[in-house]
């Protein structure tokens, strides 16, 4: 809970750290790597760290942390928590990391805001910090401890390597040692970690796409960003017979309870409800699911033949589809849930871009779907949850 004296603190100086934030962070990576130049192998992401979406995540996710504290003292805001907790643990942070960060962190902001900081606003700005980050360290603390071993990395061997689409592939894996393996649960990630072309070691978080409970193998799919640094790897050098790098899962965006479930995916965000249906069917399941999904035409979507004859075994599933590029039978354009016969007791999940998810929210609300049964799973930095908007 945050303390009757740092309140006002913050309240008064939230809005000249929140126009700061800009240079802080900066700062702050800056000072980072150049104490600890081993964060940038194989932890923190280099393209991310060169668009700069790393900074704002960072810095959004502060501001937020701090305005939710703000307005409701006595709340930590749980949500956000779980989400940053669940991404940190696939990458395999530490308690003491915590300690390093805020060093650093504060250096900056006594850099930064040199002609206005006194001890108090420090000392105020501490207590978020550490209100935060002892939340984190707890929540991942039990999220490690109910893995089935106690390992960040397990190396996994591609037994399959399936063109899925026209840009996305399907890799199939198998244990190459005898590490303990955690079931997943539908609608969760793993970190993957490669080397690049110039030896640095880079992780990437990838839904799996099948077989979640599945202790022999782990299946994802990922689509190649040809701007990106992964991906690239993952589809040009990874072969048949590798080893790669598999985190535990992790993810709480998760299809959990009974009852009505809409999906409504795009693109490569069809991955989680892909796990999902194909849990269902695995199940036995059968109850009310309304998939809808956006591609730009019928060839790009990756997992059109596995989730199109899940669906068809799932009795009382149903699929629309949305095509950008006109098709007969098809919806055309960007999906709109206007007009559709929405399940209102339904819980929502929604996976794909940015603008899409967004839209599909607001949509799915104005249909009188409520916001606490709207799920979204975002990956890379996290830009939605750090409230820019
Ligand atoms: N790599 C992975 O395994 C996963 C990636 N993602 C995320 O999905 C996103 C990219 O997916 P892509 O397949 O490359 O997407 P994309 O750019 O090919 O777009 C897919 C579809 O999204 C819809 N869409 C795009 N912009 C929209 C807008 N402004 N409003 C409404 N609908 C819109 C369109 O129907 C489009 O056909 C990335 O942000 C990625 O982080 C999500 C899940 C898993």
């Amino acid at each position: 809970m945050l303390s009757e004296k740092s309140r006002p603190l913050i309240v008064a100086t939230l809005p000249l750290v929140g126009s700061r934030l800009g240079a802080i962070t900066p700062n702050f990576y800056r000072r980072l790597f150049a104490a600890h130049p081993e964060l940038l192998n194989g932890l923190f992401s280099r393209a991310n760290q060169s668009n700069g979406e790393q900074q704002k995540a960072l810095a959004g996710s502060i501001a937020g942390f701090a305005t939710a504290l703000v307005a409701h003292p006595e709340l930590l805001p749980e949500q956000m928590l779980s989400r940053i907790a669940h991404k940190h643990t696939s990458l395999g942070i530490t308690e003491d990391q915590y300690q390093v960060v805020y060093r650093h962190l504060f250096d900056a902001i006594a850099e930064e805001l040199a002609d206005v900081i006194t001890a108090e606003i420090a000392e105020a700005w501490s207590e978020v910090y550490w209100l935060m980050a002892n939340a984190l360290i707890k929540i991942e603390k039990g999220l490690y401890a109910f893995q089935a071993n106690d390992k960040i990395w397990m190396p996994w061997t591609v037994v399959e390597k399936n063109q899925a689409g026209t840009d996305s592939i399907t890799f199939v894996l198998e244990p190459a040692d005898d590490t303990a393996v955690t079931i997943a649960r539908p609608g969760q990630f793993v970190s993957v970690r490669v080397a690049l072309p110039d030896g640095l070691l880079q992780c990437r978080q990838y839904s799996l796409s099948a077989d979640v409970e599945s202790i022999s193998r782990r299946i994802f799919t990922t689509k190649r960003d040809d701007g990106g640094e992964v991906s690239p790897v993952l589809h040009r050098d990874v072969k048949v017979g590798d080893a790669v790098e598999l985190s535990n899962p992790y993810g709480d965006v998760t299809l959990d309870g009974a009852g009505p479930v809409v999906f409504a995916t795009a693109g490569i965000g069809c991955t989680p409800s892909a796990s999902a249906l194909r849990a269902l069917v695995t199940a036995g399941e059968d109850r009310e699911v309304l998939v809808l999904h956006a591609e730009k035409n019928l060839e790009a979507w990756a997992l059109r033949d596995q989730m199109t004859a899940d669906i068809e075994s799932i009795d009382g599933a149903r699929l629309q589809l949305w095509l950008e590029e006109p098709t007969a039978g098809f919806h055309t354009g960007f999906m709109s849930l206007e007009g559709l016969d929405l399940p209102t007791d339904a819980s929502m999940y929604v996976c794909g871009p940015l603008p899409f998810m967004k839209a599909m929210r607001n949509q799915a609300i104005e249909a009188g779907i409520p916001s606490t049964k709207i799920h979204y799973e975002v990956f890379g930095p996290d830009l939605w949850l750090a409230g820019t908007n």
